[in-house]
């Protein structure tokens, strides 16, 4: 499908019993696995035990028969995956529910339902035991060895979960096949000598109405009377016995087929997901196979007639377009002869005097039997060699697979299939939501425009299409449907009729492979070509597997080197005029060494792409990962954050904590020890005035012994300690005394040193004063000198020489007492500078009583170290100032030197030894 991009179909075929539904099975498993994947699958298989439980019955050539065709249209993806499928079924052979011969059952379902259904639904349902149920009865047959009904119903109850039908559904399916079995076991009384009867209303028919949701009046009405239109009058026609049980078997025959079509649109609709997506599908056809029993009826009639069909389209295919192809291409070939059913085909479809005409055409008299109709058959049909007529009503038909012998009776009636309009109202009058679905589709049915011939019936019957019309009618869309595919086909041959393993009867085997035509496909496959493929497709399907580069793009000329290139013996294929024809196997070969090469191909792409997406991933992990790294780094470093803080507080709140219980703790202990030392000492200061006053009131308690000697002692005691005290107080003012002494000393010694400071203050300035105005006098004296020297200048240098230095200014002007004046003024500022040196060394040099207090051996209240350095600091400033006035009285010394020579020389030594032994 995937390769050729055609639908394909899977055609199995075979006689009943050869294993068409088991193939049928086996292609739609295989199918699955290999298109699986979506779980639809699983889907589409469940369909298989529901279908079967409702459509398959054990007959006397197969236990688990298909009373039904069945096409199922499997849908897939582009990419070949299984996407959906429908289901499309053929004509159920509803007369099964009424009516089935010994040995046989009916339906599966109804027998699994009886045995399996759980108490509580059975109960509900008011279901009875198989043999209990007439329709079930008739055949005196309720099992199949080795299969367990029980067990069946529960994987049929599963498969009805997986393909979506709710549990609300499946009960009302049940209540429905109940009320089935029920009608069977409604029974008639005659009520007037015309043989009208009427239903027994017993508790069977209570249940019927109760299931279906129905008023028990109209259904008694409904399987009992029938009205009619006459005129323009509505009559109502009381039945007879036998007329009122066909009516109630169509109704049970109806309400089935309705559910049977009812759950296959519900499978269908689980089914129908996602299978528009593309037009790609493959079908498998199942559909009752070829039969022939001793009695065959109406329903054998058009199962053979559909495998007649079903031969035409294999016949079509393998030989006759096969054929025609290799004319078209003008190929070599030799012709294959093969059994052609066409003639059998058109002893069916031919018109107007065909079997299925001529069955519709007596169905729509009113007065046609089946005997009439036989009689027909044999009329028109008896010169076809296809057809012989048999005794009474029965008529033979040669069919591809050998002939079959059918009694017409019931024909009429199964084709008609009729359901009285009564019926049908009956039906969308039910409370229940399912008969009214059963009745709304069959009046569906019977408005659709009507084909080929009608059955009219008194007017008030429903008129719809015969079932051969209507089973004709889906073939042809069958078989179209078929066409627009690549068909396959699986023979299924049949080894015995025993239904037993290992038995092989080579004859029947041999008569099912001649009756479907293996043996001419085999025939056909040896002579033939069956395998081919157009110049361009082979070309462009092989192309690539060329060695050797072709000239020529030609499609053709590619082709044959293909077939060069791989050794194609000429005699295993034919060149047409656009196809290339291979004898069987010989396009294996090639498609082999092309999935070889492809799958090579598949593998270097494939470990070529592997390794780049290695690669990518790579990069993409470490890509993540530093991601991951960046992102968790910020996270923990944010959580980190946070924890600290949290931690902080908690240290805070804690420290807070602890600090306020260990204060209370310490201010408990604490109060508690106040509280015991004030209870201890209040108790000690009470008892031991306790004690005194015991021991003043004296004899007014003397005869308590111990007592008093305690006391006495513990005066003496206290007598002890105070004198101990007394001492130690004696002892403290005497040192006291003393203290007070030394403290006068140290008062007399500090204002004694105050004075003494006092004094020396007073003659220091004193001192300046003398100084100060003596330096005055002298520089006074040196200016008038200076004045008369520079008058005198040009008569006399040597009166430069004259100084005013001394403080009297009776020197000025005495010429004779020049140089003795300066001098002596001279004199007396050294021996002030002498003397204020002398009195200043004893102030400055007595620091003896700074040091004793600074040792702590005399007592002052003065800081020692603050008043030595202002002492220190006065010394300083004098020793400037003294230090200044020295340098100026030593110029001015030095000038006067100048002028007395020699003697000033012998000053000069005096005051230089002088200043350099004091000075320093
Ligand atoms: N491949 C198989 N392997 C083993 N047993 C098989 C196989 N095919 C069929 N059978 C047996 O044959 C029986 C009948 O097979 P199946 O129901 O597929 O026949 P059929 O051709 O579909 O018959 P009908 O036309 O009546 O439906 C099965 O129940 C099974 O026991």
């Amino acid at each position: 499908m995937i390769r050729d991009e055609v639908n394909q179909s899977i055609i199995i075929s075979g006689e009943s019993g050869a294993g068409k539904t088991e193939t049928a099975k086996i292609a739609m498993q295989y199918l699955a696995t290999l298109g699986g994947g979506s779980g639809i699958e699983y889907e589409i298989l469940k369909t298989n035990p529901i279908l079967e439980a409702f459509g398959n019955a054990k007959t006397s050539k197969n236990d688990n028969s298909s009373r039904f065709g069945k096409l199922i249209e499997i849908h897939f993806s582009e990419t070949g995956k299984i996407s959906g499928a429908q289901i499309q079924t053929f004509l159920l052979e509803k007369s099964r529910v009424v009516q089935c011969a010994d040995g046989e059952r009916s339906y599966h379902i109804f027998y699994q339902l009886c045995v399996g259904a759980p108490p509580a639904l059975k109960e509900k349902l008011n279901l009875k035991s198989t043999n209990e149920y007439k329709y079930l009865g008739q055949s005196n047959c309720y099992s199949i060895s080795g299969v367990d009904d029980a067990e069946q119903f529960h994987i049929v109850t599963e498969a009805l979960d997986t393909v979506h039908i709710s549990k609300e559904d499946q009960e009302s399916v049940f209540a429905m096949l109940v009320a089935v079995l029920g009608l069977g076991n409604v029974s008639f009384t005659v009520i007037d000598n015309e043989n009208h009867v009427e239903p027994v209303a017993d508790e069977g028919l209570m249940n019927v109405a109760k299931l279906m949701g129905c008023n028990i009046g109209e259904l008694k009405l409904a399987l009992s009377t029938r009205k009619m239109r006459v005129g323009n009058d509505n009559i109502v026609q009381k039945l007879t016995l036998s007329q009122a049980v066909d009516t109630r078997d169509a109704l049970a025959k109806s309400i089935y087929s309705c559910l049977f079509d009812w759950l296959v649109e519900q499978i269908n609709k689980s089914l129908a997901v996602g299978k528009h997506c593309t037009g790609r599908s493959i079908s498998i056809l199942d559909i009752y196979g070829f039969e022939s029993f001793d009695r065959n009826s109406f329903e054998q009639f058009c199962i053979n007639y559909a495998n007649e069909r079903l031969q035409q389209h294999f016949n079509r295919h393998l030989f006759k377009l096969e054929q025609e192809e290799y004319i078209q291409d003008g190929i070599d070939w030799a012709k294959v002869d093969f059994e052609d059913n066409q003639d059998c085909l058109n002893l069916f479809e031919k018109k107007p005097l065909g079997l299925l005409s001529l069955l519709d055409e007596e169905s729509t008299f009113p007065n046609g039997t089946d005997l009439t109709f036989s009689n027909k058959l044999k009329q028109h049909l008896n010169s076809n060699s296809c057809f012989r007529g048999e005794r009474e009503k029965a008529f033979t038909v040669c069919h591809y697979a050998g002939e079959v012998m059918y009694d017409t009776t019931g024909f009429l009636e199964k084709n008609r299939d009729l359901l009285h309009l009564d019926s049908i109202q009956l039906l969308s009058s039910c409370t229940c939501y399912l008969p009214q679905i059963f009745a709304s589709s069959m009046l569906m049915q019977s408005e659709k425009p009507v084909v080929g011939a009608l059955h009219k019936s008194g007017g008030a019957e429903s008129q719809k299409l015969s079932v051969a019309t209507k089973f004709k009618g889906q073939l042809f869309q069958l078989m179209q449907r078929l066409e627009n595919t690549t068909p396959h086909f699986i023979r299924c041959i049949k080894p015995n009729n025993l239904q037993s393993p290992g038995i092989y009867k080579q004859g029947l085997v041999l008569q099912q492979l001649r009756c479907c035509g293996v043996l001419e496909v085999v025939r056909i496959s040896r002579s033939g070509f069956p395998t081919r493929m157009s110049h361009q497709k082979f070309a462009r399907r092989y192309g690539f597997l060329l060695l050797d580069h072709v000239a020529s793009q030609d499609p053709l000329t590619v082709s044959v080197a293909i077939l060069h290139q791989f050794n194609i013996m000429p005699e295993m294929y034919q060149v047409g005029y656009t196809k290339l024809f291979f004898r069987t196997g010989q396009i294996g070969v090639l498609e082999d060494t092309r999935n070889h090469t492809l799958h090579g191909i598949l593998r270097v792409q494939s470990c070529f792409r592997g390794h780049q997406a290695r690669c990518y991933l790579k990069e993409l992990r470490r890509g993540i990962a530093t991601l991951q790294s960046f992102v968790r780094g910020e996270k923990t470093r944010k959580a980190y954050t946070v924890l600290l803080r949290r931690y902080r507080a908690a240290v805070l709140i804690q420290k807070q904590v602890k600090g306020r219980i260990e204060t209370k703790k310490f201010k408990n202990v604490y109060d508690a020890s106040v509280l015991i030392q004030s209870v201890i000492r209040g108790w000690l200061v009470r008892r031991c005035s306790g004690d005194i006053g015991l021991l003043q009131s004296g004899g007014r308690k003397g005869n308590e012994l111990d007592e008093v000697l305690v006391k006495s002692s513990f005066l003496a005691e206290l007598q002890r300690r105070v004198l101990k005290a007394e001492a130690a107080l004696r002892e403290k003012e005497e040192e006291n005394d003393i203290l007070h002494q030394r403290l006068q000393q140290y008062d007399s010694r500090w204002s004694e040193y105050e004075l003494k400071m006092k004094s020396m203050e007073e003659v220091w300035q004193k001192q300046m004063r003398s100084l100060q105005s003596s330096l005055s006098i002298a520089k006074k004296s040196l200016a008038v000198d200076d004045s008369e020297r520079n008058s005198d200048a040009s008569v006399n240098l040597n009166d430069d020489r004259d100084y005013s230095w001394d403080t009297g200014s009776n020197f000025k002007g005495q010429d004779s007492s020049k140089g003795a004046r300066p001098m002596s003024a001279g004199l007396s500022v050294i021996s002030q500078l002498a003397e204020e040196f002398e009195q200043r060394s004893q102030v400055f040099g007595d620091t003896k009583f700074l040091e004793e207090v600074k040792s702590g051996q005399a007592e002052a209240s003065l800081n020692p170290d603050r008043e030595l350095r202002r002492l220190k600091e006065m010394f300083e400033a004098w020793k400037k100032d003294y230090g200044a006035r020295l340098r100026e009285t030593k110029v001015i010394l030095h000038k006067l030197g100048n002028e007395e020579g020699s003697g000033d020389r012998l000053r000069k030594k005096w005051w230089g030894r002088r200043n350099s032994s004091r000075l320093n």
